[in-house]
């Protein structure tokens, strides 16, 4: 099953591509927020998918997100999917848009795919069976979070969105250690903590559970944390009426130099 949904979510990825290279309409959602032919085209693509390999099993996507809490509440599993993470990005033609599919059970992201067809890169991520990155259509390699390295020796390594900053974000860098800063698109963040290019993805700003969900699958399963910023405790989806994350950290460890800095920017 796992391969037929990697090439599934990869299938659907070439659709999207042959959008962005061509003229595209982009309407404006309710929430202001941009909505391209591709969202629609990959949201279709990927329902299509899932439903053909586990009719049983409800879809909450993006795009498809009027699904009362009374009635998603009682699933134990589900897909969560973000069709289009990065929109402005795909707009803006820099290739820093993904592809995402996460199942939850009890909460829990268990299983996640996200794709960049521009990069033409797919991470996996499978409880307690490892996470994987994909290049160029190649072999599975293993990922895995690095190690925070001694900050008087090496910087930590930082990713923030390339949009949704705050002063949060912004007091939590102030207060942290030796780091570099770099700016990044969607999803990828998480998975470049995933595979050790990153150290922390500090998420002071608004975010939702099917941003997330896909690459918290992928930084679990290669060994970090995806952490309420205020509790410190793993991201749960479907747990409330709202379907925000709250303010989150991304970090391969946890260390008591970061989470001092966390306390003093919230
Ligand atoms: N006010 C807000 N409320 C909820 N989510 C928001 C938000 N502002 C931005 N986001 C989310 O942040 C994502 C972009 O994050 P980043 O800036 O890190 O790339 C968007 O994904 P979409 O492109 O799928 O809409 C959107 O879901
Ligand atoms: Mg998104």
């Amino acid at each position: 099953m796992r391969t037929r949904l990697i090439e599934g979510v990869q299938t659907a990825g070439r659709e999207v591509i042959s959008i962005y290279e061509r003229d595209f309409s982009v309407e404006t959602k309710d929430d202001k927020s941009p909505l391209t032919e591709a969202d629609m085209a990959s949201h279709h693509a990927l329902v299509d998918l899932l439903e053909g390999i586990t009719p049983e099993v409800p879809i909450l996507s993006e795009e498809s997100a009027e699904i009362p809490f009374a009635t998603r509440k009682v699933w134990q599993r589900y897909w969560l999917i973000d069709p289009l993470d990065g929109t402005k990005e795909f707009i803006k033609k820099n290739g820093e848009f993904t592809l995402n599919v996460a199942l939850i059970e009890d909460g829990v992201p268990v299983f996640g795919i996200v794709h960049a067809p521009v990069l033409r890169t797919t991470w996996i991520g499978q409880q307690g069976q490892g996470a994987w990155k994909q290049e160029n259509g190649g072999a599975l390699e293993l990922i895995r979070v690095r190690a925070l390295p001694d900050p008087e020796q090496e910087s930590w390594q930082v990713v923030g969105s390339r949009i949704h900053g705050s002063e949060e974000f912004e007091a939590f860098c102030r207060i942290l250690p030796n780091h570099e800063r770099t700016s990044m698109g969607s999803s990828l963040k998480l998975c470049l903590v995933a595979e050790g290019k990153a150290d922390l993805y500090p998420r002071l700003a608004p975010t939702s559970e099917w941003d997330t969900a896909a690459a918290q699958a992928v930084v679990t399963a290669a060994g970090g944390q995806v952490l309420d910023a205020h509790t410190l405790e793993p991201l749960r989806c479907n747990q409330q009426e709202s379907i925000l994350n709250p303010f989150f950290i991304v970090a391969g460890e946890r260390d008591p130099r970061w989470e001092s800095a966390l306390r003093a920017s919230l």
